[in-house]
């Protein structure tokens, strides 16, 4: 089956800039975990990635996380799996920046050298801008510097009610704590 051009992280036709927010956390402010239980930043998950994000200039977000023998694909290498979350998720971190829910509608990966256990990964997002709903934007993962990783994606903005009708524990009134008090 052929995709619709308007499914792949490649934009098809010049984006609107992306705009930092004004309520956006300044440069340089470590980011509170959206959720204590997520996989990928929450304090509460037994062996989640316990990612780590920091606001970045303009429309920027670093991460960083070491990666342990919980994230093993094959002995003492991390699973290519968690290393498109550890991506995922920092990419999403631009909702921070942006005061948009969004939510991943697709991520292409490319894995440009192994990542062993022990080591930590450097991450950086960047929001390329928007086609409509579309947030398209490029992350880069490191390793003392050098590119190990590379992904590009689409997000799609949807209303806070997205997480109230699909997930569970979001009521209508806590879902806007996100908007307040993040
Ligand atoms: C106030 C804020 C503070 C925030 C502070 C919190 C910070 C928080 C940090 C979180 C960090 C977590 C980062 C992990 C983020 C996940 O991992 S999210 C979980 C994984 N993703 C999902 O579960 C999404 C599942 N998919 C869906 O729910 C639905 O398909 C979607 C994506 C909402 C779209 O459905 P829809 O709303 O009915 O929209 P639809 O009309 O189909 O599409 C709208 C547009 O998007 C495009 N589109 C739809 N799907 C796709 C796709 N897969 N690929 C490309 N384009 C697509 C369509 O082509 C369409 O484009 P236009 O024609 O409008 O130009």
């Amino acid at each position: 089956m052929i995709e619709p051009p308007s499914r792949t992280a490649t934009p098809q036709r010049e984006l609107e800039p992306p705009v930092r927010h004004p309520d956006a956390p300044a440069p340089g402010t470590v980011l509170p975990s959206h959720y204590e239980n997520c996989v990928a930043c929450g304090p509460s998950h037994p062996t989640g990635l316990r990612l780590v994000s920091t606001a970045g200039p303009d429309v920027t977000i670093t991460g960083e996380f070491t990666v342990t023998r919980d994230h093993q694909g094959a002995p003492g290498l991390a699973h290519g799996g968690v290393l498109a979350l550890a991506l995922d998720e920092t990419l999403g971190g631009l909702a921070w920046l942006l005061r948009k829910p969004m939510v991943t509608g697709r991520l292409e990966t490319d894995y440009i050298r192994h990542v062993p256990v022990g080591t930590t990964l450097s991450l950086e997002a960047r929001c390329l801008g928007f086609a409509g709903r579309r947030m398209y934007a490029k992350a880069v993962g490191r390793l003392s510097g050098r590119v190990a990783l590379r992904a590009s994606a689409v997000f799609v903005v949807v209303p806070p009610e997205h997480f109230v009708e699909h997930g569970t524990d979001m009521t209508a009134e806590n879902v806007h704590d996100y908007e307040v008090n993040p």
